[in-house]
């Protein structure tokens, strides 16, 4: 049995088993420098018995070392090593000593040992030797090099023992044809299978698409002053009436000439300015120049522009430097160039933020067609709930998921309507949320959707209206009523206020995206969060089966990598949380926590947060 490996690195990784004695080294000593001779650069990870040292008492290194550093980094002009102390009660992980490969370096590593993981390996045998085969027992051995004597299964590459030229064929084909698998994304929608409801639960991805097949887009539209459309929805195409820019001009302060004259080598005489704003009305002649300055249009007969710090001029006469450099039509920005007239310029389904906005003004226009904003409805569940502002109630706590919901959906460009706290009891919730299915296209409540006595909510919901109750296999947020009430959306969002915020992120943010009749673009702007790689600078616990969502913080560092850690204590209680974090950690159901120095995915805030 192989345990699992998966390959950090970008280049492939090729191992080589055997049972001691058949000549392992021996091979590799002759296969590195035949491979090193076709140009093939190696890196080789060898699994060592467990006291081996590569230094030697009384040097620097190794006296530092003994007296405790934990790593020691020893260098000189020709070669450096790090050397780290790291007791384990375990082989050494795999993973992680790759990813001390510096991959630009080499293309391919070759491994040493390891033999019970699951990477691929050349298995060498010798059956003069009379140990057993590995292949019968591990399905990763890619091929066999083997004696004449050794009979193999068909399906299996045999390579020659001794014959080190073909054994090196093999690596460098294993090398050049080995495609890095894809990366698998924890729970992207677009890879879940059909939802199915059950003692199971869904995942997240089936949760989204579960909703997301519920979501009709708004039709009704109304057009608005260009000051009204931050955060709105295009309801139809924008067509540009002007070409950007509108007429050809320069896009540096400099010359500018006819490139014909650059080539014939003619002295160039300066005739005019032009100054942005203006224009030159004649026609600049052979011999002649302008000086011009950014954003001026080009007058007819100019082609080409200098800048100003390549070029001497006097008075009247231009001097260009490096004029073997210039090329025809440079600095030149083409009427157009950016958006044609009647070209679209923006799409249906755009979301209208700071971009999009310059762009529209910059076409001239002044308003635009928008699809009304979705109108969400939100309350809050409990006894024990209270107003912000009023004094406390014993044994209670203020309600802060009304206002973590409202906000969010805010910055998705919805009307929020807030009703309030609603009482504990049947007829209460009843009337408001009959009252709210008839304004509001969304009605979104916290608390009250898990196993809870004294939760009206669901005794409530099942009379009035089609809602699920999901188990979601994610943490936090691991219940989920999600279902119509007339035509109206209903989302009834577990009540911890961290499973609130994580909850609405997953799914109420796709839910609110599609409504708005915002389009997903081929992928290039998805409904749900992104997600990004990060290097994780600790370890995060989750338990395969589920998806873990840590509060983590993000930056960029030094080693130009994104890197995370989470924000410390994680329980679904904790706003400061969320508060002290700049993203989610997205730990995938497969995947039993991730190690210090593993790949994981984020989903930073900058979306609604
Ligand atoms: N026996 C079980 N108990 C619980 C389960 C379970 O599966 N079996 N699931 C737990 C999980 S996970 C969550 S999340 C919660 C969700 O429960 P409810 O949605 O029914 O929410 P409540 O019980 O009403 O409240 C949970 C928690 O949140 C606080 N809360 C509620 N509303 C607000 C608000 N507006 N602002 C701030 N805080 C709020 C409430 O006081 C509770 O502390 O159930 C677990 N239990
Ligand atoms: O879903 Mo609950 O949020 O794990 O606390």
């Amino acid at each position: 049995m192989s345990s699992v490996f998966s390959n950090p690195l970008s280049i492939p990784v090729l191992g080589f088993c055997a049972y001691s004695g058949t000549g392992k080294t021996t091979l590799l000593k002759q296969l590195i420098p035949e491979l090193n001779r076709r140009g093939v650069r190696l890196a080789v990870i060898k699994h060592a018995h467990h006291n081996f040292d590569v230094d030697i008492p009384g040097k620097d290194s190794y006296e530092m070392r003994k007296a405790g550093a934990k790593q020691m980094l020893v260098a000189s002009h020709i070669r450096w090593a790090l050397m780290t102390e790291e007791p384990l009660d375990t082989d050494p992980s795999l993973q992680h000593l790759l990813k001390q490969i510096e991959q630009d370096k080499v293309d391919i590593v070759l491994v040493e040992g390891f033999k019970k993981l699951a990477l691929p390996k050349i298995e060498l045998h010798r059956a003069s030797h009379g140990k057993p085969f590995i292949h019968t027992h591990d399905e990763n051995i890619v091929a066999i090099a083997c004696c004449d004597d050794t009979t193999t299964p068909d399906e299996l590459t045999r390579l020659d023992l001794n014959n080190v030229g073909q054994i090196a064929d093999f690596v460098m084909q294993y090398q050049q044809s080995w495609q890095a698998p894809e990366v698998n994304i924890p729970v992207n929608p677009a890879l879940a299978s059909t939802p199915q409801s059950g003692e199971q639960g869904l995942s997240v991805a089936q949760g989204i698409n579960h909703i997301l097949s519920q979501v009709t887009p708004l039709k009704s539209s109304e057009t608005l002053a260009l000051d009204e459309l931050d955060n709105r929805v295009l309801a139809s195409d924008s067509i540009s009436p002007v070409n950007v820019p509108q007429q050809t001009n320069s896009a540096m302060d400099g010359y500018g000439f006819a490139y014909s004259d650059v080539a014939s080598g003619k002295t160039l005489t300066v005739v005019a300015e032009v100054l942005a704003g203006h224009g030159y009305e004649h026609t600049v002649q052979s011999g002649e120049a302008v000086r011009i300055m950014t954003g001026a249009p080009i007058p007819a007969g100019v082609d080409t522009v200098q800048p100003r710090e390549l070029c001497e001029a006097d008075a009247d006469t231009l001097t260009l430097l490096e004029p073997e450099q210039i090329k025809s039509g440079q600095h030149v920005r083409l009427a157009g160039e950016d958006i044609g007239i009647n070209d679209v310029a923006l799409a249906k389904g755009t979301r209208l933020t700071a971009a999009e906005l310059g762009l529209l003004a910059s076409l001239g226009c002044n308003q635009a067609e928008v699809v009304n904003a979705p109108v969400v409805a939100v309350f809050s569940t409990g006894d024990e709930v209270s107003q912000p502002g009023e004094p406390l109630k014993p044994n209670c706590i203020y309600d802060s998921n009304r206002y973590t919901i409202k906000s969010m959906a805010r910055k998705l460009g919805c009307k929020v309507v807030d009703l309030g706290i609603i009482e504990d009891n049947e007829q209460a919730l009843t009337d408001a949320l009959q009252q709210a299915s008839l304004t509001a296209d969304v009605v979104i409540s916290s608390g009250g959707v898990s196993v809870g006595n004294a939760d009206y909510i669901k005794t409530v919901l099942a009379k009035i209206g089609h809602i699920n109750f999901w188990r979601i296999n994610m943490r936090p947020g691991r219940p989920l009523a999600v279902g119509k009430i007339n035509d109206t959306l209903f989302f009834g969002l577990p009540g911890n206020p961290v499973a609130v915020m994580v909850s609405f992120l997953q799914f109420v943010q796709p839910a609110l995206r599609k409504l708005s009749g915002e389009q997903e673009f081929a992928d290039n702007r998805p409904w749900h969060p992104q997600y990004i790689p990060a290097i994780a600078d600790e370890n995060l616990r989750s338990k395969t089966g589920r998806t873990e969502f840590l509060r983590g913080i993000y930056h960029l560092d030094t080693d130009g990598k994104m890197h995370v850690k989470s924000t410390g204590a994680q329980g679904s209680g904790m706003l400061s949380s969320m508060v002290n974090a700049n993203c989610l950690i997205v730990i995938g159901e497969q995947d039993d926590g991730i190690a210090k120095g593993e790949s994981v995915f984020i989903q930073p805030f900058a979306d609604v947060l």
